[in-house]
């Protein structure tokens, strides 16, 4: 089954250009958008999410097209949770995950009902973050708000998760919580994931499909163990390197230049 699937996406950005981009995304499954700076991934998660509209081309969301359905109806089927840089809330971690709950809120109550309660209380827990709930956000490290965010966009309770470079600032220790608790997550509730990732070997590990951008087209989609090769790194990074798998895990190896003197 397809989660979103997107036909003959282009759009124009002054310079850049998204070209008749054709992507399928799986559902139940985690899926990994990659490619060089620039080369379209957030503007293409922007348009499969309907907060840019393209310029050509249909986007689907679970077979319907994207534009039949009502914002609150998309707001409780699909949610992106945009790079950290972009949110700094003056809440509580509880307040601002108990914020995930707002398409299910009815009419114009706003007080959070007793299953909203239950909700968050259980994504608090799944992302472990229950110790910090009195906290206020911004006092939190990185990889806390990271997981605190997580929960929020979990509290929402659709079927599908983006993720805007879920990893990105965090220390290596909390890359790999943060990559195991969403593994953990797809695994247990089969939450469809999709998520930008500059980190080519946690996208192998990881990911059970992987799609790869270069300058507003796709490149390559497919299985990343199988795709992720050396022609792979140099067709769309322009790097020269070797692919090593220790221990099932994906290494990879750049050969670097030997300049005489150097280190
Ligand atoms: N509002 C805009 N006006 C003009 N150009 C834009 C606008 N937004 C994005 N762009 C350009 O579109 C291109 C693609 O940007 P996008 O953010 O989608 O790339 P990306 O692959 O997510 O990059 P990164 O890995 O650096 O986050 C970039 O060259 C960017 O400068």
């Amino acid at each position: 089954m397809t989660a979103i699937q997107g036909e003959h996406l282009s759009l124009q950005r002054g310079y850049f250009q998204l070209d008749d981009v054709n992507i399928t995304l799986p559902a139940g499954q985690l899926t990994a958008i990659v490619g060089p700076n620039g080369s379209g991934k957030s503007t293409l998660l922007r348009i499969l999410t309907r907060l840019l509209k393209q310029d050509q081309g249909e986007v689907s969301v679970l077979g319907k097209p994207v534009e039949k359905y009502k914002r609150r109806d998309l707001a409780q089927t699909i949610t992106m949770l945009p790079q950290m840089k972009d949110m700094l809330p003056l809440l509580t971690v509880r307040e601002l995950v108990a914020y995930g709950r707002s398409p299910h809120a009815k009419g114009l109550r706003t007080r959070p009902t007793r299953q909203d309660q239950q909700i968050v209380d259980h994504v608090m827990e799944i992302t472990s973050i229950m110790p910090y709930a009195d906290r206020m956000f911004h006092t939190l490290s990185g990889g806390e708000q990271q997981k605190a965010r997580i929960a929020m966009a979990l509290a929402q309770q659709t079927d599908i998760l983006l993720l805007d470079e879920p990893t990105t600032f965090l220390d290596i220790t909390h890359q790999f919580e943060v990559m195991d608790m969403l593994r953990r997550i797809n695994h247990e509730s089969g939450l469809t994931i999709v998520m930008v990732l500059h980190d080519l070997q946690q996208a192998a590990a990881y990911c059970h499909h992987m799609i790869a951008l270069k300058r507003g087209r796709i490149a390559i989609a497919g299985e990343p163990r199988q795709i992720l090769t050396s022609a792979f790194l140099r067709d769309i990074y322009e790097m020269n390197a070797t692919i090593k798998f220790e221990g099932g895990y994906p290494v990879i190896i750049p050969t670097i230049p030997h300049h005489s003197g150097g280190i």
